[in-house]
């Protein structure tokens, strides 16, 4: 068993292993990989931190020693992959630990990450642990920059169940410690406070955004941005929800399934292109908001809205009132028109979408310009239109969505039997409920809607808008978010 563990750490697996971490991030190619010698445990060896960022504690041969972590802390040897990697820390002035955070598939196309720590690995001197610990958090969290990243991070404390600010304390700042970023942390006071901090905030030279809460803390956010003088440079600062929400739905379609696979990603600083979905309300007073989400109106808008005193139950609460919701059967009034996808080419806008209220055209008008069409319903049980694929951590609801398509799904059913609308929920949970169909779905670019029934709300992004009249256009990758 000995030797066969330590064929891992031979030369030739060393050099695969490189290979295999090409896509991550690299440090100084003319910087020869740093080694020094260090014991652990009173096992003499080698740690060394990879061209690529990956990490290897080879023991010497003879000391009987050897293994890898997963065996077991009776051995000291170790290899990291340079992706798992999320920082050091110096530990009583000559010692190192490495932060890792391994993956593990839930299922398919959906895993998470847990968090773990090397044995201390004693160095001969303060310099060399110091030395150590700077090379593989430059590798692993800074893209290999001499200087540490700068995170400023947007925390509310009233989200979900109202524990984000000590779970962030206590499972991501670390993590964000270990990796060496300088983080600026902002605690929300009231509702609408993520909004003016997202507007207010010095951003020059900072890395990213994350917000610590759910998909409402990230609109107000979001909403921001958008109303900065600078506001064309301040998109293009990626953004990041570490889940404490109760949706989470950004983190679901980031793949940052927790907190700890969250925190890991915004160490890597991975980058992907987002679409922003801008509403337009022309009257009474005209107003713009900016949607990464979902446009919801009927079933959806009223459970979500209607379980708001069910906060404590946390996620739970949607499947409560998605239950409730199908009991009763309700359907409501809906005049829309849209612009497919596969019509943009003909008209990208609707006759003038200017914003002012002389300006706007009805439903009616848009639906006979060019390429735009009708809804092909008045009455709707479910409607949603949705820029991204999740709509929290569990219901992939629009499955042809995606970050960066530059289209939404609008996705809508008539009024169902409850047998219907329990089979829809079951084929949901398996992700073939487009297949269903009394399921009408198409891609857009474009969108007008009024809100004709009053006894629902018109849902942005998981907050209400007033229940006005909207027109709704996809800006292809207009920002950028942080993924795993
Ligand atoms: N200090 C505060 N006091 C009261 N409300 C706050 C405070 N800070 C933020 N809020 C409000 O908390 C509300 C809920 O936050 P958020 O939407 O992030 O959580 P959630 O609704 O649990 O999650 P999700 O939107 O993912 O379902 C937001 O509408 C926000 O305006």
């Amino acid at each position: 068993m000995a030797n066969a563990r330590s064929t891992l750490l031979t030369a030739q697996s060393l050099d695969s292993a490189d290979a295999s971490h090409t896509h991550l991030p690299s440090v100084d190619p003319e910087k020869q990989p740093l080694g020094v010698p260090a014991r652990c445990d009173g096992t003499q060896g080698n740690a060394q931190v990879l061209s690529d960022g990956g990490f290897v504690f080879s023991v010497e041969k003879g000391t009987g020693a050897t293994g890898c972590l997963p065996c077991g802390w009776q051995n000291a040897a170790l290899q990291l992959a340079a992706q798992d990697i999320v920082g050091a820390t110096v530990r009583k002035s000559t010692s190192f630990i490495v932060w890792y955070c391994p993956a593990k598939a839930l299922k398919p196309g959906q895993s998470i990450r847990k968090l773990r720590k090397s044995p201390a690995y004693q160095c001969s001197s303060a310099a060399e642990a110091e030395n150590i610990v700077q090379r593989l958090r430059s590798a692993a969290a800074w893209k290999g920059a001499a200087q540490p990243r700068r995170i400023v991070a947007i925390v509310n404390p009233k989200s979900g169940q109202g524990k984000s600010a000590k779970n962030f304390a206590k499972v991501v700042q670390p993590i964000f410690d270990a990796a060496g970023l300088v983080v600026i942390v902002h605690q929300t006071q009231h509702a609408g406070h993520a909004t003016e901090l997202a507007q207010q905030l010095d951003l020059a030279g900072c890395d990213a955004l994350v917000m610590v809460g759910g998909d409402g803390t990230v609109f107000e956010a979001l909403q921001g941005y958008f109303k900065r003088p600078d506001w064309q440079q301040a998109v293009k600062l990626p953004f990041a929800l570490l889940p404490s929400g109760s949706g989470n739905a950004l983190a679901a379609n980031t793949g940052c399934w927790d907190l700890v696979t969250a925190a890991h990603a915004v160490c890597k600083g991975v980058e992907a292109p987002l679409d922003i979905v801008s509403v337009l309300q022309p009257s009474p007073t005209p107003r713009r908001f900016y949607s990464f989400l979902s446009l919801t109106y009927g079933m959806i808008a009223s459970l979500d809205i209607g379980t708001e005193s069910l906060r404590w139950m946390g996620g739970l609460r949607f499947t409560y009132g998605a239950f409730f919701q199908i009991m009763k059967r309700q359907a409501w009034d809906i005049r829309a028109a849209i612009l497919p996808a596969s019509n943009a080419a003909a008209s990208t806008s609707p006759p003038d979408s200017s914003g002012t209220a002389d300006n706007a055209h009805s439903v009616e008008e848009v639906s006979r310009a060019q390429g735009w069409r009708g809804l092909g319903a008045d009455r709707v049980q479910l409607f949603a239109a949705c820029n991204l694929p999740f709509l929290d951590l569990h219901f992939k609801i629009a499955p042809e969505a995606g970050l960066n398509t530059g289209a939404m799904s609008v996705i809508h059913t008539p009024r169902s039997t409850r047998a219907q609308g329990f089979h829809m929920m079951y084929r949901a949970e398996l992700g073939t409920h487009m297949e269903l169909g009394r399921v009408q779905h198409e891609k857009v670019v474009a969108m007008v809607l009024e809100p004709v029934s009053k006894d629902t709300w018109l849902v942005l992004d998981g907050e209400v808008i007033p229940s006005e009249r909207i027109f709704a256009e996809v800006h292809r990758g207009l920002c950028r978010v942080l993924v795993a």
